[in-house]
């Protein structure tokens, strides 16, 4: 079979939701009142949209092979991202075989390298790279699981974030991560809050249900310390990104001092198989979490998982929806998944990056059937009720 060559590649913004996830209008459990790293100014405390959470938007590449095939995928990365893939990266593309992922993956890090190596150009790097592995699939008539290895499960098993792990627990979901609420500037104060809110969850949900506290990186390592040490007798399963991502020493740190049996897990802010290099060599978590919209895309994180495995850490992504699914049903350091309950409330099931996909799966009775995979690349199209802005045409 002679593969195609890629003809061109075209890059798209798109606002509300989708894959800038903190991206929402009107009440949001994911806007209200949660511990960041800006909750030390009172101004920016009440909601991370107020400091700019949801600034980039979402970016959408599309690559179109000389067949006509259509490859797509969406990330965090907006207009940013949209000027990088049109005047930067489409070069690394356009006349290449569609099957060169590695030598383009290659060739878009190190062109970047010298303003890249991390956050948004990152990200950009990601949704290339998961829109070749879709263009791919599709060329080939496979799903993009088949093509990384094959499953090696029936289904995933989620568990779900949001605000309501008691009501995640009635939907089927194997655990639920609660957001933290108070950061270190709302004092003894907020410490009792948070772990009251961690108390009366557990009390909702009973012993067996695994409850997580996600941090979102808000948190110094004394706070952490005294935070984990307190929700230790509710149970918690595991304490995420308690501290700066660039914090690693805290990392080992805090590993060494939560209570025996309670993970310490992050990531999901990191990139490469260096930066994760840093966290597994360190022995600063039990989990890794990248996010396959955000590590470097698929290419990188099928690197840092065999890395993770020789590590013996488990790598559950962040996220990232169909992109994350294809991935942890070939691996068996994977062994479950994340589900961001996406509606106001957290009181039901919708798709991860709504509304901007149509034929997003989502978990039934918290799971997935490996055959819902089973369409060529990521299974996913775009809904063309979403207005996609292409502000860097060529
Ligand atoms: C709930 C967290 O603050 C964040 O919005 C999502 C996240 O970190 C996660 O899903 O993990
Ligand atoms: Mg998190």
């Amino acid at each position: 079979m002679t593969m195609p060559t890629i003809k061109h590649v075209r890059a798209f913004t798109v606002r509300g939701g989708g894959a800038d996830y903190h991206d929402q209008q009107g009440y949001h459990w994911i806007d209200d009142h949660i511990a960041t790293p800006m909750a030390r100014y009172p101004e920016y405390r009440q909601s991370r949209q107020s400091f700019g959470i949801n600034v980039l938007g979402t970016l959408v590449v599309e690559i179109e092979a000389s067949d006509g095939t259509v490859g797509f995928a969406v990330t965090t990365a907006g207009e940013i991202g949209a000027y990088i893939v049109e005047k930067h990266l489409a070069r690394f593309l356009e006349g290449r075989p569609v099957t060169e992922i590695e030598k383009i993956w290659d060739q878009m890090y190190f062109s970047t390298q010298y303003y890249g190596r991390k956050g948004v150009v990152l990200n950009t790097i990601s949704g290339v790279d998961l829109a070749l592995w879709d263009l791919l699939g599709k060329i080939r008539d496979e799903p993009v699981h088949a093509m990384i290895g094959g499953p090696v499960r029936d289904e995933l098993t989620f568990y779900a974030t949001g605000a309501r792990p008691d009501l995640a627990k009635g939907l089927g979901f194997v655990g639920g991560k609660l957001p933290l609420h108070h950061g270190p500037a709302e004092g003894v104060e907020g410490l009792k809050k948070n772990l009251e809110e961690i108390a009366e969850m557990r009390s909702r949900v009973g012993d067996d249900f695994w409850l997580m506290l996600d941090c979102w990186m808000s948190l110094d390592l004394d706070y952490a310390t005294r935070l984990a040490k307190g929700a230790g007798e509710f149970g918690l399963k595991w304490i995420e990104e308690a501290l700066s991502p660039d914090d690693y020493w805290g990392y080992a740190a805090l590993r060494k001092a939560v209570p025996a049996g309670m993970l310490v897990t992050t990531g999901e802010h990191e990139a490469t198989r260096w930066g994760f290099r840093m966290l597994l060599e360190m022995g600063c978590c039990d989990i890794i979490q990248p996010d396959v919209g955000w590590c470097g895309g698929l290419t990188e994180l099928i690197k840092i998982s065999a890395l993770a495995d020789a590590h013996g850490a488990l790598v559950v992504p962040h996220g990232s929806s169909v992109y994350s699914y294809h991935f942890v049903v070939t691996r068996t350091n994977s062994p479950f998944a994340e589900f961001l309950m996406m509606a106001p409330e957290a009181d039901k099931v919708v798709p991860m990056f709504t509304p901007l996909l149509l034929d997003e799966p989502v978990p039934v009775n918290g799971r997935i059937r490996t055959s819902a995979l089973d369409k060529p690349g990521f299974g996913v199209r775009l809904n063309p009720d979403c207005t996609l802005v292409r502000p860097y045409a060529r």
